[in-house]
């Protein structure tokens, strides 16, 4: 019987590591566009995986605070289905985003102490999906995939009006922990599935999904 969690392996960076992904049984694979992190392709490359993407896997480019000549280039180049806002953009800058470039926009938002809810709760009302994701650590180079979780029982029981991931550190062994407490029916990962920065693992890919998928 299918699952009805759905599993986003992000910052993909080889079409073995997509194909990988969806033979697991992901449905969303995440191309990272922010140059400083190691799991970035340019947007030739991104474009060709993205081509060799089987049908019906929903494929997101994940930006970090895009000017709009970015974007410009971004979906003139690289076919996606969804925009990751991962930056401090605002509720005005996702509902922007949305209307000039017409693909669902997903916000990633930073979650470390209840007071983070509420800014969920902000973008709830203009995103066309949630990533609650770990709120990075201060002195972290990366404002995400830093392979850290954050406190699950702060969303206990939470529900938003749009679809939500959970990100943050997941592994195949913390995943149906943090789906029986979060009640998230999406999750999202990039870390625990690599053998080295950037390099995914065909075999940490499919020991996560069937933990998540078990569900
Ligand atoms: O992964 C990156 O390098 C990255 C860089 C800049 C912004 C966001 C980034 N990743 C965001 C993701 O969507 C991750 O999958 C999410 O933060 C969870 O990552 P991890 O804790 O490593 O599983």
């Amino acid at each position: 019987m299918p699952s009805n969690i759905n599993v986003k392996i992000c910052g993909v960076t080889r079409a073995q590591d997509i194909d990988a992904s969806v033979k697991a049984g992901a449905r969303y694979i995440g191309l990272n566009f922010f140059p400083k992190s190691p799991r970035f392709t340019t947007l030739e490359q991104a474009r060709d995986l993205a081509l060799g993407t089987a049908e019906g896997i929903c494929k997101v480019g994940l930006v970090v605070n895009p000017t709009n000549p970015e974007l410009d280039a971004l979906t003139a180049t690289v076919p996606l289905d969804m925009i990751q806002l991962h930056g401090s953009e605002t509720p005005e800058r996702v509902a922007e985003v949305k209307q000039r470039y017409g693909l669902p926009v997903m916000k990633a938002v930073g979650v470390a102490t209840a007071d983070d809810l509420l800014v969920l709760d902000n973008y709830a009302q203009v995103a066309d999906q949630l990533l609650v994701d770990t709120k990075p650590p201060k002195d972290a180079k990366l404002p995400g995939g830093n392979g850290l979780a954050f406190d699950w029982t702060l969303i206990a029981g939470r529900r938003w009006n749009v679809p939500w991931m959970l990100a943050g550190g997941l592994n195949a062994g913390t995943v149906a922990e943090a789906i029986r407490v979060t009640g998230a029916r999406q999750v999202d990962l990039s870390s625990a599935v690599e053998s080295a920065p950037g390099v995914k693992d065909a075999g940490l890919i499919q020991a996560f999904c069937d933990a998540a998928l078990a569900d």
